[in-house]
């Protein structure tokens, strides 16, 4: 199978996160698309980031009802940072019939090269970076310096309506009482608001 690989915070999950993963598994053609929530997001430390237990059953929430998307939670029962290289790997222990192909936001392609052992995440998988709206996605030329011409071969991108939203602006949205609807599904705006997440 092909498979989508879509890690995040997911802090909450929002309707971006939603749409990219439908836009890649229509234009890239895959089979399933694996969400699989950070246990510690590694350029995450030192923030207060909602239990991955919470941020797991939203992601339920999230995505019920989708025969192509599946929730993967490895990273929530792995200690310290939750590499990508790392998930990759088990990943591709697990199941190595399958071709992973990893999906990334324009802002994370942009700094790639700051994470666990790049080169070999392109080893291990496909890129498939999305567009996100204020962030150019980095030419081919740059990338190929800075992982060489194998990217050639290892990098899609999809495009799909720029969605303005992050975490970040609903999480201060929350915290400010303004509305959130329509930027997340009903069923994760009323798990936020009965379980009092982000108002502190
Ligand atoms: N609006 C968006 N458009 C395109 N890609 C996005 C968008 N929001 C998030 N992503 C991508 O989704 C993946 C997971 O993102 P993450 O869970 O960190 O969400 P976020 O909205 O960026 O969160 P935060 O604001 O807390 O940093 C990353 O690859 C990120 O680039
Ligand atoms: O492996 C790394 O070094 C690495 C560095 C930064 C981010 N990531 C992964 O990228 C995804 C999005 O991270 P974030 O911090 O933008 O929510 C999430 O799955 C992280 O585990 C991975």
């Amino acid at each position: 199978m092909r498979i989508g690989i879509l890690g995040g915070t997911f802090d909450p999950v929002h309707n971006a996160h939603l749409l990219m993963a439908e836009q890649c598994r229509e234009q890239c053609e895959l089979d399933q698309i694996w969400f699989i929530p950070a246990g510690n997001p590694p350029h995450k430390e030192g923030k207060n980031v909602t239990s991955g237990k919470q941020r797991r059953e939203m992601l339920d929430f999230a995505i019920a009802g989708h025969p192509a998307f599946l929730i993967k939670d490895l990273e929530l029962h792995r200690e310290g940072p939750s590499y990508t290289v790392v998930t990759l790997q088990e990943l591709q222990a697990l199941h190595p019939q399958d071709e992973f192909f990893l999906i990334i936001g324009a802002d994370s392609v942009r700094d790639l090269h700051t994470w666990r052992e790049p080169e070999a995440i392109l080893e291990l998988a496909s890129l498939i970076g999305v567009n996100r709206p204020n962030i150019s996605l980095p030419d081919l030329t740059e990338l190929k310096q800075k992982f060489g011409a194998a990217i050639d071969r290892k990098i899609f991108w999809v495009t799909m309506p720029g969605i303005e939203i992050s975490s970040t602006d609903l999480r201060q949205r929350i915290h400010e009482n303004r509305s959130v609807r329509y930027m997340t599904p009903r069923s994760v705006e009323v798990y936020i608001h009965n379980n009092r997440l982000y108002l502190e």
